[in-house]
């Protein structure tokens, strides 16, 4: 592996859905990184046209031409790729990547879910074969960073259930509070949806406009309910409303949990802060300080925040993202430095964009 051999060394990245969201985000994010230099960006519908064509602010900083869908060919010319690709459309890609030797990021939801007979319900088309299911490793950095050490293939988590589990999983974890109790209230920006449009993300139903959708039938709540159920040691279900707001991108994603003791807010921010001591990307607030998604905007933090109700003996935990960042393309470079065992921040020390 060439990233093996040497300090300087960089690995060759590819990019499938570089046409996308996620995937001009990973553009922009991997000119930092000191690792990695991309060799191929892939499009299934525009092959043989120079990216910036269609991406004019990539002008002057990224020359390639976008390359086809091919396994053997981006095995030539790549280390790593990122399927930055839609559900559906991963589960059918990623075993030739892997078959093919590539270690292989994929950012959709289509190896997150253990339990195959989840996606005919949830995602509406067939699971991918048992083998990669078994095969890939979720990879939620604050909670199992660990297990992505020195793996060929990590499921990027979805941007719903990562600013979520960052944060309720310390309060489920330390017994703090009744994990059959939880209600999520989250709502995000328009880029969540990617780049095709619809009528949903059409600027005249979205601007001056606040909509719930897909109200406990989001594709999310398996997600975060196998995490939740795993870090619980019992099956947990959660009340999960999505909302779209009207701005591009970041995400919040507000809980409100039964407490099983007097807990107050500075015991919150305690046990969160020693609980994430060792991870670069989570922020916990001061008392009284709640974040909002302006705060992480273009940048790979998670900011948490606690409001602690002595009186109906619930807290309210309020955790924000950038949803194109820490939700998908931040946290897949996230992993990628955890596969190949480099520091966990490497070349992704943004500072959010303010205002
Ligand atoms: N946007 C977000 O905030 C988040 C997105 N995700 C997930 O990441 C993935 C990418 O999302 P996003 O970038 O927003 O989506 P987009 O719709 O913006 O981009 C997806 C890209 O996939 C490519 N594509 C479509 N069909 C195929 C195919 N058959 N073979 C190869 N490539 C194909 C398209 O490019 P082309 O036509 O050029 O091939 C398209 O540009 C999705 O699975 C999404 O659910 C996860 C977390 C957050
Ligand atoms: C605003 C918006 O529409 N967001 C998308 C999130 C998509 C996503 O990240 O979903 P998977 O990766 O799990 O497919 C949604 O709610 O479906």
């Amino acid at each position: 592996m060439p990233g093996e051999q040497g300090e300087t060394h960089k690995i060759r990245i590819a990019i499938i859905g570089s046409t996308g969201y996620g995937g001009v985000e990973l553009i922009r994010l991997l000119q930092a990184h000191p690792r990695a230099e991309i060799t191929s960006v892939i499009s299934s519908s525009s092959a043989g046209v120079p990216i910036s064509d269609g991406f004019p602010h990539l002008t002057n900083i990224i020359a390639q031409h976008l390359d086809g869908v091919n396994a053997a060919e981006i095995a030539e010319k790549a280390d790593v790729v990122f399927t930055a690709t839609p559900s559906g459309v991963s589960s059918k890609l990623v075993p030739e990547l892997l078959e093919a030797g590539l270690k292989v990021v994929d950012l959709s939801g289509d190896f997150r879910i253990k339990d195959g007979g989840t996606y005919e319900k949830w995602y509406k088309h067939p699971a991918p074969e048992e083998r990669y299911l078994e095969k890939a490793v979720y990879g939620l950095c604050e909670i199992f960073g660990e297990e992505a050490a020195g793996v060929d293939f990590v499921s990027n988590p979805g941007c719903y259930p990562t600013a979520t589990l960052i944060g309720l999983v310390p309060a489920v974890k330390a017994g703090w509070v009744d994990p059959k109790s939880i209600i999520i209230d989250a709502k995000s920006g328009v880029s969540g949806s990617g780049r095709g449009t619809s009528l949903t993300s059409h600027y005249s139903e979205i601007n001056e406009n606040f909509k719930a959708y897909k109200v406990n039938k989001h594709q999310h709540i398996p997600e975060i309910e196998q995490v939740l159920s795993r870090v619980a040691g019992e099956p947990v279900t959660v009340t999960f409303t999505t909302q779209l707001v009207p701005m591009t991108r970041g995400i919040m994603s507000t809980m409100y949990v039964q407490m099983n003791g007097a807990y107050r807010d500075e015991d919150f921010i305690e046990l969160y802060r020693q609980h994430y001591k060792d991870r670069p990307f989570v922020r916990v607030r001061d008392k009284g300080i709640w974040p909002a998604t302006k705060e992480v905007y273009g940048s790979n933090y998670c900011d948490v925040g606690f409001a602690a109700d002595e009186r109906t003996g619930r807290v309210t935990i309020i955790s924000v993202i950038d949803n194109i960042v820490k939700g998908a393309a931040g946290q897949a470079i996230q992993n990628l430095n955890l596969m190949m065992g480099w520091e966990e921040n490497l070349g992704l020390g943004y500072t959010p964009v303010y205002p």
